[in-house]
């Protein structure tokens, strides 16, 4: 059975090394040489140049000697990182462990628990939040715990050591607020750093906060979009992942606005959340560098 045989291919352990440095001669052949002296194949390879920050950005998928796992590849691996100064990451296959929060508005968990049930999210959803009773249904019928989290200003900060208590309990990797609609405090999302994705319900920048398919409407748009963002201290500020946009006109009030940019919400979440289970978005200063 050569290294070819599509038996071996399966039962190859796969990997993905991410990496970002300062760009200069010979990483590539140093990720190559490295993988190659292992016995790994390469199955997918990608690099961003990025001229402006003098940086280079790599992801590269590849497969071979299950002997090997993230942290001894991590151990081998340093030296290289040492010469080049590089912010790397090896994963295996594990699937990151996801917990969604929501409030009233059901249409993006509900598109996420279709797309985990069909095996096409990328990961596993573990567990729902909920500062309202309302979807409590939903995620029994797919068979999810439900946790009711009320949050009032008096309750806040218990209602947060909370959910940072149910992270640890359920080992969870990913937090995505589909459509949750508190405020994180400061400490929240440094907690959740790098690991917390949020939709918000337009097309960034544009208006920002709680209402914007109203701010829509008010302005005359003939566009609505969502935006799927890693979460931090600063509302709707945080590094762009993906983003969609559906058109609209004049007819359209901001019901059938909020309505029609459902579609938009699921879809763009639905893809940041995959592609960052899948290791394809690389942080870089506060933008993305995504391998889709
Ligand atoms: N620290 C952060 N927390 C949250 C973010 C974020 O980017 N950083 N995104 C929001 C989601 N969101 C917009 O996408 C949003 C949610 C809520 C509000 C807001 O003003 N909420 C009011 C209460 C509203 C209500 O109870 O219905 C408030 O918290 O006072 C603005 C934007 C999720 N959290």
């Amino acid at each position: 059975m050569t290294q070819n045989d599509p038996r071996v291919k399966d039962k190859a352990q796969k990997f993905v090394l991410t990496l970002s440095c300062v760009e200069r001669a010979g990483i590539v052949q140093a990720v190559t040489t490295f993988l190659f002296e292992r016995g790994f194949n390469i199955d997918e390879h990608q690099q961003f140049d990025d001229g402006l920050r003098e940086t280079l950005h790599l992801r590269t998928a590849f497969s071979g000697s299950p002997e090997y796992t993230p942290e001894r590849l991590q151990e081998e691996f340093n030296a290289i990182a040492d010469r080049f100064e590089m912010k790397f990451s090896f994963h295996d296959q594990t699937k990151e462990r996801i917990l969604v929060m929501v409030s009233k508005f059901g249409h993006c968990l509900n598109d996420l628990i279709f797309r985990w049930r069909g095996g096409s999210l990328g990961g596993d959803i573990v567990l729902v939040v909920s500062n309202h009773e309302t979807h409590r249904a939903m995620a029994d019928a797919a068979g999810l715990p439900f946790v009711y989290l009320p949050v009032t200003p008096e309750t806040k900060a218990d209602a947060e050591q909370r959910l940072l208590d149910l992270v640890d309990e359920h080992n969870i990797d990913l937090v995505v607020l589909a459509r949750y609609m508190q405020v994180l405090s400061d400490d929240l999302c440094r907690s959740l750093e790098g690991r917390a994705i949020n939709i918000h319900h337009s097309f960034l920048p544009g208006f920002k906060g709680a209402r914007p398919y109203h701010q829509a409407y008010d302005r005359g748009v003939k566009l609505v979009g969502a935006t799927a963002h890693y979460v931090t201290a600063e509302l709707d500020e945080g590094p762009i992942i993906e983003q969609e946009v559906i058109r609209v006109d004049h007819s359209y009030g901001p019901t059938t606005l909020s309505t029609v940019g459902q579609d938009a919400e699921a879809l763009a979440l639905s893809r940041a959340v995959r592609w960052h289970c899948e290791h394809r978005v690389l942080l870089d200063q506060t933008s993305t560098v995504v391998f889709r």
